[in-house]
């Protein structure tokens, strides 16, 4: 369909494989959800930094989460399914089977996360390298990519794991491979987290130097010899195990799948906004910076010509939004960080007793206490004294450090319930920092952004939107449908459907502006101090560490 003809009844089914759980949603050609549902998934960390997980367990979710959102419709209505995923890396042995990525031999935890930090000296060598694949990710390959994963699994697991393997997929591509028995690979997640190149496909040298010549020998049928653009749609749709496994018709069309910040991208960055007062609406679509922010956050900018930003990744061309390249910044953890500084606080089991009898999350309760103690001044004048360095888990973007770490200054003895919620608003202020930090490098190096558009967990928490639009003095735009990203991996099954001409008419049609949050200009001042804090933190950080590294 194009041309802006609805059908009625056409709908698209959307599922996207976060860290912590898996949501599908009933879409319609409107980008509505009809229908949600979600299910936790199972993470192991055996070992400090190493973090898997299953590909049975999460498939298994899958099929739970989409049976639910299915339920009561004409299943001839359903006319293509989407997926989206974390970049995790998924073990296979030739004959499909789960194999063990840790030294335990447990094959049901056949995934290496993609918080997974296993890899440092690995991706240390592979920088050294310095091989010009490495311009396309920011100049530094991330340990979070999948060539130092891999290259981990062939110097530690070598009988158990890496002689055996048949298969590695990128967890999007898995999930597609799973539902239709097709082994084509997204342009996505080759591009994005495995060197590929959208014109030139893979460079045998880079594997050569790294230690992985194995993949060019066998024609890279392990790590994928077929690439489809995200959207398209795979071979005969559906197979009857996936179908009946999924509770949907065998041979639904199923699309080339993104990884799920990708996916939200596409949720978010076409959105028609008029009539919303916004800079963007007489600016092109590259002025606007989508976040998906959950566990971690994703900055996702794009561009007609190719911008290279120091410790930015990319610029990846059409990963996300066709024809456009696209440059990645990051943080690690945002959610995860937040919960981890409030789950660890003296004050946490107060916090949980009082959210439960008011039945709140405790987000929204640290929320109202937070206005409960301000004074005279806005709820963000609290941390005056109190400064947080988000990196705990390593810095993605802009200075690609992962020995970086966290740093709290202005701590007191005391460990009540205003403490914690004050350390949750210095926490959640850091992560806004860091996309300030982020959004300059980008700006420094060519992009011109004036809108970011937020989705993802964190977009529900009304403090997170607000110190994001107040820190860099950008309006904030939030979709009609929260679950954007759902909306992302349905445009892609609508794409598959044939029902649109292309990936660009989806998001034209499915995404739309919910609300806008604009910046309160008149505390720019107080939190441009707070940023100049905020690098100054980082700096010393530094300085400590040269200190104890010297004689
Ligand atoms: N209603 C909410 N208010 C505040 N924070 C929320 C809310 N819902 C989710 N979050 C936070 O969002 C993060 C998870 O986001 P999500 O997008 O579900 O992550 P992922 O895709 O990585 O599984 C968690 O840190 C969680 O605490
Ligand atoms: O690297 C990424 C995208 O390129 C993401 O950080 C990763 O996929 C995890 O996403 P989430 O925080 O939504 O679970």
């Amino acid at each position: 369909m194009s041309g802006g003809e609805q059908e009625p009844g056409r709908y698209y089914v959307g599922v996207d494989v976060g860290t912590g759980s898996v949501r599908a949603a009933l879409v319609d050609q409107s980008g509505v959800l009809l229908a949600f549902a979600d299910q936790a998934i199972k993470q192991w960390e055996p070992q400090f930094n190493h973090h898997e997980q299953s590909s049975e367990d999460i498939w298994a979710a899958c099929c739970a989460v989409t049976k639910k959102v299915v339920q009561g419709i004409d299943l001839k209505q359903i006319r293509g399914l989407g997926f989206d995923a974390t970049c995790s890396l998924v073990v296979l042995d030739k004959q499909f089977r789960p194999l063990p990525v840790n030294h335990e031999g447990d094959s049901r935890r056949n995934i290496i996360m993609w918080l997974d930090h296993r890899a440092v000296s690995q991706v240390h060598r592979i920088n050294e390298t310095k091989h010009s694949v490495l311009q396309y990710v920011g100049g530094m390959m991330s340990v979070e990519m999948q060539a130092p994963k891999l290259l981990w699994l062939k110097e530690n697991l070598r009988e158990t794991c890496w002689d055996k393997a048949g298969h590695f997929f990128d967890l999007p591509d898995f999930l597609s491979w799973k539902a239709t028995g097709v082994a084509a690979r997204s342009l996505c997640s080759l591009v994005c987290k495995w060197t590929y190149s959208a014109d030139k496909g893979w460079d045998d040298s880079f594997w050569k130097m790294v230690g992985l010549e194995d993949f060019v020998a066998d024609n890279y049928s392990k790590i994928g010899n077929q690439v489809l653009p995200p959207g398209a749609s795979l071979g005969n749709g559906l197979t009857p195990e996936a179908a009946k496994d999924l509770g949907l018709p065998t041979g639904t069309a199923v699309a080339a799948s993104l990884i799920d910040a990708h996916a939200g991208g596409l949720g978010v960055i076409g959105a028609d906004v008029r009539g919303h007062g916004l800079v963007c609406e007489g600016q092109p679509v590259t002025s606007r910076l989508a976040v998906i922010c959950g566990t971690s956050s994703c900055h996702m900018g794009i561009s007609k010509d190719p911008i290279f930003v120091p410790g930015v990744w990319g610029p990846y061309f059409s990963a996300m939004v066709p024809g456009f390249w696209l440059n990645e910044g990051g943080q690690s953890v945002t959610g995860k960080l937040i919960d981890h500084m409030v789950q660890g606080h003296a004050a946490f089991p107060e916090l949980q007793a009082k959210a439960t009898a008011r039945c709140q999350n405790i987000y929204a309760y640290l929320n109202s206490h937070l206005d409960l103690i301000k004074k005279a001044r806005p709820v963000g004048f609290l941390t005056v004294d109190l400064h947080v360095w988000p990196d705990f888990h390593g810095n993605r973007s802009p200075l690609a450090d992962l020995t970086l770490k966290g740093m709290v200054t202005g701590l007191k003895l005391s460990q009540d319930l205003d403490d914690l919620a004050i350390l949750y608003l210095a926490t959640v202020q850091a992560i806004a920092f860091g996309t300030r930090f982020i959004i300059e490098a980008m700006e420094a190096a060519g992009h011109s952004i004036s809108t970011l558009f937020l989705c993802g967990g964190l977009s529900k928490n009304p403090l997170f939107v607000q110190m994001h639009a107040d820190i860099t003095g950008m309006p904030v735009v939030l979709s009609q449908e929260v679950e954007s990203v759902l909306v992302g991996a349905a445009i892609l099954g609508a794409c598959a459907s044939g029902d649109f001409t292309s990936v660009q008419e989806a998001m034209a049609k499915m995404s739309k502006v919910g609300k806008v949050v604009f910046p309160r200009r008149e505390d720019k001042k107080y939190y441009d101090k707070k940023y100049q804090v905020f690098l100054k933190l980082v700096e010393h950080q530094k300085e400590y560490s040269a200190i104890m590294s010297g004689d």
